[in-house]
């Protein structure tokens, strides 16, 4: 048995004159969830195409348990479910007629169709709506019928290219809790341009930023890297730069105004504690504190710029 359900190898991609995704490399485990997180454009769905074959690569391998998509197409995206960016729903079909199609498209045998129907939409809860026409499902559930065909044939991969887009703040809550249930059976990748998605819902991470991969690691190695490292600091009587600056930890201090410095320091947890009995000690007179958090615009330019480990 493979280690890794997938492999990606030196991908890289063209449409026409300019290059999607260039030298593109990873791997995924055989459980849990990868975020692929990206900005708009980044090349998140060239990547998810080609790695369900829907898409031929310019250059690179993909493996699939070991097999060449690109040798043996068929056999290995018998390995596979795929939920597209835009589901491929049939708006006229019950969900039940939905399902049943979807599980003949996926080859499986015609005594089993009926248990895999039942089994996929017990899975994603939807086994109450099976006569519902799926034009009659609210965006949740239609993203969860989606999920249902992707998972019929009991595949070892699941891909879903932003699985969320367009849903409402509870259906985005239920569908993050769905892919994790799935993901405790077999390796689930989804894509998302929102880095709290990834946050809430992955344990590893791949970034991806202009077609390449800036950022590769687990969600905690991520977490850790954007810990904030910079503090807004509000003081009434504050004290001459110089002073700030020679605090333990601090490694620059620039006035903004009168009464606000901005403060970065090497990673600490105690930092702001000791600000705060820094200005009691010495009558500075602190009114307010926060920490800057990075947005992600700012986290990709950094990461952009930072060799991959
Ligand atoms: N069929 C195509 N023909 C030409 N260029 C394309 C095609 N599809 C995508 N591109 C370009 O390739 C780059 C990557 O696009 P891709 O759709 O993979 O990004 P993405 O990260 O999925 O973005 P989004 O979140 O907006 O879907 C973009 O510059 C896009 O304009």
């Amino acid at each position: 048995m493979n280690k890794n359900i997938v492999r990606v190898e030196h991908l890289s991609h063209r449409y026409s004159e300019s290059w999607a995704i260039r030298d593109i490399n990873f791997e995924i485990d055989q459980q849990g969830v990868l975020g692929l997180l990206g900005s708009n454009g980044a090349g998140k769905s060239t990547t998810m195409n080609i790695l369900c074959g829907v898409l031929n690569q310019t250059e690179g391998n993909v493996f699939i348990d070991g097999i060449n998509l690109r040798d043996a197409p068929e056999q290995a995206k018998r390995l596979l479910g795929f939920l597209p960016q835009n589901a491929p729903l049939h708006l006229d079909l019950t969900v039940n007629e939905y399902l049943t199609y979807c599980a003949y498209l996926r080859d499986i045998e015609k005594k089993q169709v009926k248990a895999a129907v039942e089994a996929a939409k017990a899975r994603c809860g939807i086994a109450h709506f099976s006569h519902r026409l799926i034009a009659n499902l609210s965006g949740g559930y239609r993203q969860r019928v989606g999920i249902a065909q992707a998972i019929i044939h009991n595949p070892k991969l699941v891909v879903l290219d932003e699985p969320t887009n367009g849903l409402d703040p509870i259906q985005i809550l239920e569908v993050r809790k769905l892919i994790k249930e799935i993901a405790e059976e077999r390796a689930v990748i989804f894509s998302t341009h929102i880095l709290s998605e990834v946050q809430a819902t992955c344990n590893d991470i791949r970034m991806i930023e202009g077609g390449k991969m800036v950022f590769a690691d687990t969600m905690d190695a991520f977490n850790n890297y954007i810990m904030p490292n910079s503090l807004l600091v509000f003081l009434d009587n504050p004290p001459p730069l110089a002073q700030l600056k020679a605090i333990p930890g601090v490694t620059s201090a620039e006035l903004l105004n009168d009464h606000s410095i901005r403060l970065r320091f090497e990673a600490s947890d105690t930092i702001s504690k000791k600000i705060v009995e820094l200005s009691v000690h010495n009558g500075w007179q602190l009114t307010e504190i926060l920490l800057e958090k990075s947005s992600l615009d700012e986290i990709f330019a950094q990461l952009s710029n930072r060799p991959l480990k």
